[in-house]
């Protein structure tokens, strides 16, 4: 990287053990390559591709620079088919189309990562290939989303990129090698879209941890920081990769991005950069978490650009809308119930907020990954189901099911059965 006009800077990608002032540095005139193809899928790679299960070399011979120009404008191809994640709060109130980008978006420990290995696992019978990136995550958190994968039969189709970081600040991975692991995992989707003509699906988590590598990586090279300590080239960075993830004409690259809120400062540049780029919003509340009601999705404060009547068609955005309605009608009346109670609401508001206590409930469903903590079988819903459950609630036909029916199930026949099972034992 040129620093000044005679002044170049360069980033240690590998271990920079023996490394001394005075050494001489040669360019190659090269840029990093990667391995490419379907012999990664199934494997665990590192962020130049070598591979960290043990199960031998990546037997391919194919590779491709990880810094790449992104598709033009040309081939770029319009979004309309949206992708089922199976899980009913997205599905349902934030859609993500074939192409584009989702962020999901939550404080610490409220189930970012729970949402997208959920998603992959549901993605076993799907045309999909997934690609999972974790950038400057603890060993334990890579090692345990591996084994669910592989529990699930879901590392067929998916390649999982670790990148680790051990605590107390102590990296095993140089920052050059984070900043760049995002990068690695678009190539290989690349290859999957233009060679193979197929849909990718790319996970990154988390892209906070993106921003900061790109961030250390500046200051190392004693770049003059920018606004709150960022790096001067942020933007062009996010840019760089974000461009890159879309659809074309021979296949698309769909991604889900976690991101957390620096001190819950949503002004801060990271996350204003991170968002300007971004096709629809996952936000997770904490508040919902303290309630188990997982995922922890509050649908008022997420959206999604696809959410319209030409996309996901009349009858979806009718139920989405009449959803969040109601669910606005509830949080409006929340300061009178907590003072006057309910009984002083009028017949219709009840009925709103009896039907808004239901369909939060129902947008809850059990998750294989969090089997050990609930108990239950995780469930994957199909789209149709999805819209028909929130639908008949909308519409009343369940009003006479007590609430809990609708807690942690998959379809709306599954409530209903809840409700004869608790009836029969009361
Ligand atoms: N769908 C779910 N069902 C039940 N429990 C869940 C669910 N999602 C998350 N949890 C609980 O929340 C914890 C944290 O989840 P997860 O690791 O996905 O969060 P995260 O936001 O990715 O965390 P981090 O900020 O550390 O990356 C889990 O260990 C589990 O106890």
């Amino acid at each position: 990287m040129n620093l000044e006009s005679d002044v170049v800077g360069a980033a240690i990608l590998g271990d920079p053990t023996g490394v001394k002032e005075g050494d001489r540095v040669r360019a190659t005139g090269q840029i990093i390559e990667v391995p490419v193809g379907d012999a990664l899928v199934g494997r665990v790679v590192d962020p130049l591709g070598r591979p960290l299960d043990g199960k031998g070399p990546v037997a391919t011979d194919r590779t491709m620079p990880v810094e790449r120009t992104a598709p033009n404008v040309v081939v770029r191809k319009s979004v309309d088919t949206p992708v089922q994640t199976g899980i009913k709060a997205i599905d349902a109130m934030i859609p993500i189309g074939r192409g584009q980008r989702e962020l999901i978006i939550g404080d610490r420990s409220t189930g970012k990562s729970a949402i997208a290995i959920d998603t992959i696992i549901n993605q076993r019978e799907t045309d999909l290939i997934c690609i999972y990136v974790a950038i400057g995550q603890k060993q334990g958190k890579v090692s345990q989303v591996v084994g669910i994968l592989e529990e699930y039969g879901a590392m067929d189709h998916t390649i999982v990129l670790g990148s680790t970081v051990l605590v107390f600040g102590q990296m095993n991975e140089t920052p050059g090698v984070r900043a760049r692991i995002g990068l690695t995992g678009l190539t290989m989707a690349e290859y999957f879209r233009e060679e193979q003509n197929q849909d990718v699906l790319l996970f990154i988590d988390n892209i906070y941890r993106y921003i900061l590598a790109g961030m250390e990586v500046s200051a190392l090279l004693g770049r003059m920081p920018s606004a709150v300590g960022y790096q001067p080239t942020l933007s062009t960075e996010m840019g760089a990769l974000q461009e890159r993830i879309t659809s074309t004409k021979s296949g698309s690259i769909t991604s889900f991005q976690a991101i957390y809120v620096p001190a819950d400062d949503y002004t801060d540049p990271g996350i204003v950069t991170t968002f300007g780029h971004l096709d629809a919003v996952v936000s997770l509340e904490r508040a919902l978490a303290a309630q188990a009601l997982y995922p922890a999705v509050d649908p008022l404060a997420s959206f999604a650009r696809i959410l319209e009547p030409r996309i996901v068609g009349e009858e979806h955005y009718r139920v989405a809308r009449g959803v969040q309605q109601v669910l606005q009608r509830y949080r409006d009346l929340q300061d009178i119930i907590a003072i006057l109670g309910i009984e002083e609401l009028s017949d219709d508001d009840r009925q709103a907020v009896f039907r808004a206590r239901k369909i939060q409930r129902f947008l809850t469903q059990p998750f294989f990954v969090a089997e050990t903590f609930t108990n239950q079988p995780g469930k994957y819903v199909a789209l149709r189901d999805t819209v028909r459950g929130f639908a008949e609630i909308l519409d009343g036909q369940h009003d006479d099911l007590p609430e809990q029916a609708f807690y942690m199930v998959g379809t709306i026949e599954e409530a209903v059965e809840k409700a004869a099972e608790m009836q029969a034992i009361a």
